[in-house]
């Protein structure tokens, strides 16, 4: 068996939304629908992502660079020293992406610290009414060896 350890998720979720542009509007529509539940909790986004919550919905967002321009890598970074518990990803399956590596090496190193992660509204859904989402969460984490 793996040795684990156990990371507690505070009430204030730390959270992560980042959308591709033909899934922008999904994810707006699905902000937008729990604004005042997102609002509670503390949220990053990358750019292009972090301009329209701010400017459609009025969220305060710690914005990183536009997705293509390192700002997958640097939510991946947030993601490894313990500053993201879920992460809103609503990515493109239909179109090809110039930084296809970055995107993959996100969704890569979320399941690496088990962080909750998000790609559609069904899952998103789901999750905004789990009764974890605003209390405290043991999340288990591997202990790696390093
Ligand atoms: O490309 C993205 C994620 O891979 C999204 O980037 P923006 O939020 O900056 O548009």
């Amino acid at each position: 068996m793996n040795e684990v350890e156990i990371v507690e998720m505070d009430e204030v979720k730390r959270i992560a939304l980042i959308a591709h542009d033909n899934r922008k509007q999904d994810l707006l529509d699905w902000a937008s629908y729990n604004v005042e539940t997102l609002k509670k909790h503390k949220l990053y986004a990358t750019w292009g992502t972090g301009t329209l919550l701010e400017e459609k919905l009025g969220l305060e967002v710690i914005k990183f660079k536009p997705g293509p321009l390192g700002g997958d890598q640097e939510v991946g970074s947030l993601i490894a020293n313990n500053g993201v518990d879920i992460l809103v990803f609503f990515w493109d399956p239909l179109e090809p992406m110039p930084h296809d590596p970055d995107v993959k090496a996100l969704l890569r190193i979320a399941v690496v610290w088990n962080v909750v992660v998000v790609s559609d509204k069904a899952t998103a859904d789901f999750v905004v009414s789990s009764p974890f989402f605003e209390k405290k969460y043991p999340r288990l984490v591997r202990k790696y060896e390093y």
